[in-house]
């Protein structure tokens, strides 16, 4: 049984998979401190949050058990990527469920921001029937800059087209060709600060975009700009802009977004009658909600359940053409560099993993991240996971070298994982998924074998000598352990040769002991692969 905390409010009918799933269990706990958290999180094995809650690095130590934090909307800054991917935890989001709701939230803003819609409301309401004090301006013929081109600042692009409004966009990822498909000038920023009439920012709050529009930037505006943020608080310095609306640079602003959230009572933008705000409604709706929840539940279903999920913010993303071809491979990969990890004696200084034959062909480091996994988890056990593996083996400096060839040695595809110890000794490994077959293991080290990767295996090496395989099988049957298959590999007839036995069951240190002790035998290794 999995549990699932969720820790901010989030769609009820968005979670009813979660909910009805017979494996899970939902706890919905909102409003809780960090140390309430850290207090219980260890009980669970997926967290479901929205922006409220602050997913810190304490709390990720404390959560033993955690695989997943799904997010159900956009942004992530509320939780430590690095601490989740230190503790292996995969961060998951909704990136497409509120774009829509987060656009129609800009433009519900821009349009209040002409129309100065709360302040007349506020008055009206009051008992003043006011008609001089809120003149305002039409969008129409108004330039419009749009800084972060992405998902949400497209559809606005998009939606001001329709009310004659001329764009300029600004993205480092917007090209001319697509600027020009979506009917938008692809500007610079100075470009918009210069020209446009009202600016709307989409871009997530990075270092580079904290404070990209600050006093330098409105010290170069256009008089009379109106500014909506509906992002994230901080890409627009709030002190330096309350500065240019009271020097009459800027004629008013629309936030959804705060630096802090909740902001102070005393912040300068709530006693502002040229700045509106909202409290972070931008994807605030029904639709939206569901939306976001209903993708995030499915997502973390699949984690729990050891099946392909996509939207991980702390791994790379991966076509799903090319997660279709690399998935048969994954069970794998894995095998294969756990078995090299488990007949290294020595500690590991270097990984080679040479892939060929139709794996050339795609982009492996999904697979280079199971094979990682395979490896590290022989010390690490289930501290590596397929999110940290590439992070735990950088910190432990192991060299890392991935190669790709399409030539295969007569396979269709191959895996070669070769280890290198302090002392320079290798040890490796090759696999192969044959059609039809399955898995193969058919290289140790310098032989050919043909095994099936799986259960409990004693590799051997021995000179080959008349009766070594008899006194092998004599010594195990004493020891009451089956053998389910037996192959034998060697170079020349009388020289170094290896034994792969696949027995029923745990060997016991003794029959090891017993093995090395039987003559011309040299070293007997026990490989479990589950
Ligand atoms: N107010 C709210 O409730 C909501 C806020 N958001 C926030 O809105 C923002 C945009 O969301 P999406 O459009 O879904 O994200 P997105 O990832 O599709 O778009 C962000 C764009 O910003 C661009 N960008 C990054 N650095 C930039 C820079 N220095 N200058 C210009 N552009 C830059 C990126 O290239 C990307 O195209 C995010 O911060 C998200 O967290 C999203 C949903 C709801
Ligand atoms: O999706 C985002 O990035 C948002 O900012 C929405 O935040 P929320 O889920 O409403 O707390």
């Amino acid at each position: 049984m999995f549990k699932v905390l969720v820790s901010d409010p989030i769609s009820d009918l968005g979670i009813q998979q979660l909910v009805e799933a017979n494996d899970i269990e939902v706890d919905k706990k909102t409003g809780l401190s960090e140390d309430e958290l850290v207090a219980i999180i260890g009980d669970y094995d997926a967290l479901l949050v929205r922006s409220q809650t602050t997913v810190t690095a304490r709390i990720m130590q404390a959560a033993t058990k955690l695989k997943v934090v799904g997010r159900a909307g956009v942004g992530v800054d509320n939780i430590d990527l690095e601490a989740a991917t230190q503790s292996g935890i995969i961060v998951i989001n909704a990136p497409d469920g509120n774009t829509i709701t987060t656009c129609e939230h800009t433009f519900a803003m821009m349009m209040a921001l002409a129309r100065h819609i709360p302040q007349a409301y506020a008055k009206t309401i009051g008992g003043t029937w006011d008609r001089k004090s809120f003149l305002g301006v039409e969008l129409r013929n108004k330039t419009l800059g749009v800084l972060g081109m992405g998902r949400i600042g497209s559809e606005v692009a998009k939606r001001a087209k329709a009310f004659g409004m001329d764009i300029l966009g600004y993205d480092p990822f917007l090209t001319q060709e697509r600027a020009e498909k979506m009917g938008v000038k692809l500007a610079s920023v100075d470009d918009i600060l210069q020209h446009a009439d009202f600016m709307t920012v989409h871009t997530p709050l990075t270092p580079e975009t904290k404070h990209m529009i600050s006093t330098p930037q409105f010290a170069i505006m256009k008089k009379g700009m109106r500014i909506v943020n509906c992002a994230r608080g901080g890409v627009v310095d709030e002190l330096a802009l309350v500065e240019a609306i009271e020097a009459g640079i800027v004629a008013g602003a629309a936030f959804d977004v705060f630096e802090s959230e909740p902001p102070q009572a005393d912040h300068p933008f709530l006693h502002n009658p040229h700045i509106i705000v909202t409290p972070h409604l931008g994807a605030s709706t029904v639709e939206a909600q569901e939306n976001v929840a209903i993708d995030v539940s499915e997502q973390v279903l699949h984690i729990l359940r050891d099946e392909p999920f996509k939207n991980a913010v702390n791994m790379p993303p991966v076509a799903a053409s090319v997660m279709n071809k690399l998935q048969p491979y994954f069970g794998l990969g894995e095998k294969l560099g756990s078995f090299a990890a488990q007949i290294s004696a020595q500690a590991i200084q270097e990984i080679r993993i040479d892939y060929a034959g139709e794996l050339s062909e795609v982009d492996t480091q999904p697979l280079t991240r199971y094979i990682l996994k395979g490896i590290l988890s022989r010390h690490l056990g289930s501290e590596a996971n397929i999110v940290n593996s590439l992070h735990l083996a950088k910190v432990r400096d192991l060299n890392v070298i991935v190669t790709s060839a399409p030539s295969t040695r007569g396979f269709t595809n191959l895996i070669t994982v070769t280890l290198t110890a302090q002392d320079g000794s290798t040890q490796q490994v090759a696999g192969t998924l044959l059609s039809g077959y399955g898995e193969r293991i058919v290289r140790i080290n310098d032989y050919s074998v043909d095994v099936l990767p799986a259960g409990h295996q004693i590799l051997v090496s021995h000179t080959d000598k008349p009766g070594i395989i008899g006194n092998v099988g004599s010594l195990l049957g004493q020891k009451n352990v089956n053998i389910a298959s037996m192959q034998v590999g060697r170079k020349i007839e009388g020289g170094e040769a290896i034994m792969i036995l696949t027995v029923d069951k745990d060997v016991p240190k003794d029959v090891l002991v017993g093995l090395v002790e039987l003559p011309n035998l040299n070293t007997a290794k026990v490989v479990v692969l589950v």
